[in-house]
Parts: C-alpha cells; sequence; structure tokens
C-alpha cells in the first residue's frame, strides 16, 4: 500500500475494529477478532489475516457478511471482503491452507472447515470402530463427544525410524500404562510440522488402549473438537455435565492444539487438563510447534503443555521415507496384487518427495490411482509425470537456514561470521534479526534449533527478533518490500 492510503487504510480498520468491539463484545471480539489483520485493500477487495485455518472458516461463515457491512460504512468502494491464513508468528500469508481437517464426527451445520482429509484414496476407508460403551451417562457423554479413529492408525503400522523413534517409544509407554514401566510422562506433547505422523500416533494410542486396556476410558479430539462441543454443551446448558465427564477421562488425547482458540476454552482445556494431571491421569498433546511457540494461547496454557515431555518429529532421512514408501506398497498389494513398482520408481520418490508421511503416501496412492485407471504399468516416465506437483512442492518448501544467511548477508554486505558471532553493533544485529525472521516464516525448523544454527543463541532472542521485525514490517513499507526481495531471491 503507498504510504498514504496505507495510513487511511490502517484509520479504517481501526474504525472497523472499534465497531466490532462494540458490536460484538468484549468475548466474541477477543475470541475472534484479536488476531486479525489488515494485509491489503486492492480494487475494493479487502484482504485480512488470520493465525489459523480454523478462524479463516468460522469468520468467513459467521462474521464475513458482519465485516463488509462495517467496511462498506468507512468506504463505499469496498465490494468484497477475503480471510486468508498467516503463517503464525509472522505476518507471511499463506492462502493455501492446509487440507486436512480431521473432525469427520461434527455437525455440519457447526463445521466451518471440513475439506477431505485424503483426495485420492484408492483403498476404502473401513467404518470407524463402535465407541466403547461406558455405563454412566457422563461417560457416554464423553463417548459421543470423541473423534472417530482411523483403524488403520496404529503402532504397529506406523514405521520407525531416526526422526520418530522417541515419539513411538514415548506413545508406546503412553498406550501400555505407567504400570508396565512405572515411568509416565505428563503431559506428553508431540509435536512437528505437516504430515509427519502426529494424528497418526496419537490416534495409535487410542485404538491401542481400546484393544489391551478396555476399561481404560480414552478420549481422542482435536482441538477444534473440543471447542465445538464445548460450546455445544454451553448452549444446551450441559457444560456441568460435559465438564465432569472430561475430567473421568483416563487418557485424553488432544491433536492439533495449535486451533485452540478463544479466551473461555483456553480457559476450560486448562482447567481439564490441570484437573487430569493432578489426578494421575494421562494427557497427550499434538501441535504444529512447540508450546513456546503457539502464540494464541494463554500463557498459562503453554507452559501447562510445556511442563511434561517435549517430543519432536523431524522430518524423515532416505531410510525412513523408504521404508514409508515400501510399506504403503504393501498395503495397496493386499488390494491390488499385480501392483508392482519398479526399484526405479521407488528411488525416485525417495529422492524427491522429502518433506512428509502424508505426501509420500499420496505418491503411492496416484500411482495406484494411474495403474488401476489406465491399466498402464508403473514407470519412471510415468511416475515423473504424475507426482511432478509433489516434487515440485517438496523443491519449493526446501529453503536452508545457510541459504538464509548467504543471501541476508550479501546483501547487507555483512560476513556470515558476524552474523553467528555475539557481536551488538546495529549493522550486524539488524541483518540476523532478518535472518532468524526468514528462517522461521521459510522454513520449518522450531525456535530452538534456528537459536542453534545462529551461534548459539537462546530461544527467546530469536523469538524476540521474529516478533521485532513483524513489527517493523507491518508499519515499515521499505523494509517490508527489502524482505520480500530476500524472500523471493530464496525461493528463485
Ligand atoms: N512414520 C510413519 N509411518 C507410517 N505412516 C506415516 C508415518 N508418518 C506419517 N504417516 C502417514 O502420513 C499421513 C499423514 O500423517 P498424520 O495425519 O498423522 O500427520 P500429522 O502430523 O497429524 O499432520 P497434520 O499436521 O497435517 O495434521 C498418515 O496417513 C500417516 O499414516
Amino acid at each position: 500500500m503507498e504510504a498514504a492510503a496505507g495510513n487511511k487504510a490502517k484509520d479504517a480498520w481501526a474504525c472497523v475494529r472499534a465497531r466490532l468491539l462494540s458490536d460484538l463484545g468484549d468475548e466474541v471480539f477477543s475470541c475472534w477478532f484479536a488476531g486479525m489483520k489488515l494485509e491489503s485493500i486492492e480494487n475494493g477487495i479487502v484482504t485480512h489475516s488470520v493465525p489459523s485455518r480454523f478462524l479463516k472458516s468460522w469468520i468467513s461463515t459467521y462474521y464475513r457478511d458482519k465485516l463488509a457491512e462495517l467496511w462498506k460504512s468507512e468506504s463505499g468502494q469496498v465490494r468484497k471482503i477475503d480471510v486468508v491464513v498467516r503463517t503464525p508468528i509472522v505476518g507471511k500469508v499463506d492462502v493455501v491452507a492446509r487440507s486436512a481437517a480431521k473432525d469427520a464426527a461434527a455437525p455440519e451445520n457447526a463445521r466451518p472447515v471440513m475439506a477431505a482429509r485424503d483426495v485420492v484414496q484408492p483403498m476404502p476407508r473401513p467404518a470407524a470402530p463402535q465407541a466403547v460403551q461406558h455405563s454412566s451417562a457422563s461417560a457416554q457423554l464423553v463417548e459421543e463427544a470423541g473423534s472417530p479413529l482411523d483403524p488403520r492408525f496404529t503402532l504397529a503400522s506406523f514405521v520407525e525410524g531416526g526422526a520418530n523413534s522417541f515419539a513411538l517409544a514415548a506413545a508406546r509407554q503412553v498406550a501400555a500404562g505407567p504400570g508396565a514401566t512405572g515411568v509416565s510422562f505428563n503431559p506428553l506433547f508431540i509435536h512437528a510440522s505437516v504430515g509427519l505422523g502426529k494424528t497418526h500416533l496419537l490416534q495409535a494410542v487410542a485404538n491401542e488402549i481400546r484393544v489391551q486396556r478396555p476399561d481404560v476410558k480414552v478420549l481422542y479430539l482435536t482441538a477444534e473438537q473440543f471447542m465445538y462441543r464445548f460450546v455445544q454443551a454451553l448452549q444446551s446448558q450441559s457444560a456441568i455435565a460435559f465438564k465432569d465427564a472430561l475430567r473421568g477421562i483416563d487418557v485424553l488425547l488432544i491433536d492439533d492444539v495449535q486451533f485452540l482458540h478463544g479466551k473461555q476454552l483456553q480457559q476450560e482445556f486448562c482447567h481439564t487438563v490441570n484437573s487430569l494431571i493432578d489426578g494421575s491421569r494421562q494427557v497427550v498433546v499434538a501441535a504444529d510447534r512447540p508450546p513456546i511457540e503457539l502464540e494464541t494461547l494463554d500463557e498459562r496454557v503453554r507452559s501447562r503443555l510445556a511442563g511434561g515431555l517435549l517430543v519432536e518429529i523431524s522430518e524423515p532421512d532416505q531410510a525412513l521415507r523408504r521404508a514409508i514408501v515400501d510399506r504403503r506398497i504393501e498395503v495397496a498389494r493386499l488390494q491390488h496384487p499385480d501392483f508392482t513398482v519398479p526399484a526405479e520408481v521407488v528411488d525416485f520418490i525417495v529422492r524427491n518427495v522429502t518433506t512428509s508421511g502424508r505426501d509420500l503416501e499420496g505418491a503411492v496412492t496416484r500411482l495406484v490411482g494411474h495403474n488401476q485407471l489406465t491399466g498402464a504399468p508403473i514407470s519412471l516416465a510415468m511416475a515423473e509425470a504424475t507426482l511432478r506437483d509433489l516434487v515440485r512442492a517438496t523443491d519449493t518448501r526446501k529453503v536452508k537456514i545457510e541459504d538464509i544467511q548467504r543471501i541476508v548477508s550479501k546483501h547487507f554486505n555483512v560476513s556470515k561470521q558476524d552474523l553467528l558471532s555475539s557481536r551488538r553493533t546495529r549493522s550486524i544485529v539488524w541483518p540476523r534479526q532478518i535472518a532468524m525472521y526468514l528462517a522461521k516464516s521459510m522454513t520449518p525448523r522450531s525456535l530452538p534449533e534456528i537459536g542453534r544454527r545462529f551461534g548459539g543463541r537462546d530461544h527467546t532472542t530469536v523469538l524476540h527478533a521474529v516478533r521485532k521485525v513483524e513489527d517493523i514490517v507491518q508499519n515499515d513499507d521499505t523494509i517490508a518490500q527489502e524482505i520480500e526481495i530476500l524472500r523471493r531471491m530464496l525461493e528463485n
């Protein structure tokens, strides 16, 4: 935005915010709009960004008209409101929201975001197993609240490798219960970027407990489902019964906790987790980043979650990728015994699809689909054509911290050594902060890892740098453009 136009837009947004606050009240405003930012106004289209896919859908479904009405009263030229998802912590907009939403159980009208989990799915997914019946009404209430489990997600079907062996060992331990070894980690917090097996592991724990320890009350919920159920219970005046029922759970598994929003819901979540842990019940939580980086969560919730065992699943190495592909081919062959994949095609997938278990599975699934639909045997040429976009997606996501350090050093004319040193002169501190900001926004690396790669700095130093640059980018168009140029250089 031009400076004058930018200021006008910011003023208009301040007025719209104030009207939202006064019309909707403090609680609703802080729940849905506190993290909303104005990204741009172009050709009558106002683009807002929010920190999560869930918020995007909720606001688009329930508040888009309200936003449009308020914006139109500020400027007659506004025609349309767009809401997009920005990546957390930094202000980068990620318009392509992740497709997986795991709440198949929530009623359609109460569920703004429900994309199909796997678009290409050659094997019919078996129906979810019947919920274990517990006698009391409260147990029944909780059973109904749970998200359905995918019976394919078991500990046995989870392929072990260096990237996930610690997480798998912790999951096995929780599934076996503290009685098995006397050791317990509470809460167990598993974090990993997209598609690396968090949901698989959490559901595997629930599936295992249901089979091996049927007396144990286990509940798997996504954070979104937790929110829906709580809101439903509040509306139907059954909140107390619902809270009691939740607190009677033996093992509570909450997935995608980065989507937990709203002050009251976070408080309820925190109370539930506290009372379970205080009562020696097990809590397992998964998220796409460690607790310290869950910026939308209340400080108390973050510190509670950080107080147990933190386990990261990192990107699969070559051996693990190969094992996942081999396993997936084996499973496909159960249904399609003629399905064969030449070794060179397996090598091609393992070398080129490097980011997640989901993409590796997707690659095999596509080959099955192609093979079944066309009858053509799998060949390298066919794989290259069919998997082109998966390979390209992998390539573009591969910005390395070393590249960021190299390009930022060159751009600001400082040496890489200075960038990693402890020198505190402004001419070095600023490029260093920009480099850390880019590392956070363009790579899947966590704050502690970025800190380590920048001369062994603490994660709080990285967080400070990220926030500082983010603030400046919001308010200074020249610096925003300079950073955009660096971003493009890195993407090319
Ligand atoms: N180590 C593994 N062994 C077997 N399958 C795996 C492994 N890692 C990932 N997968 C498979 O990849 C797919 C994606 O995994 P999952 O949904 O558990 O990822 P996630 O970390 O929860 O992703 P998201 O952050 O998008 O929710 C699943 O079908 C899962 O079975």
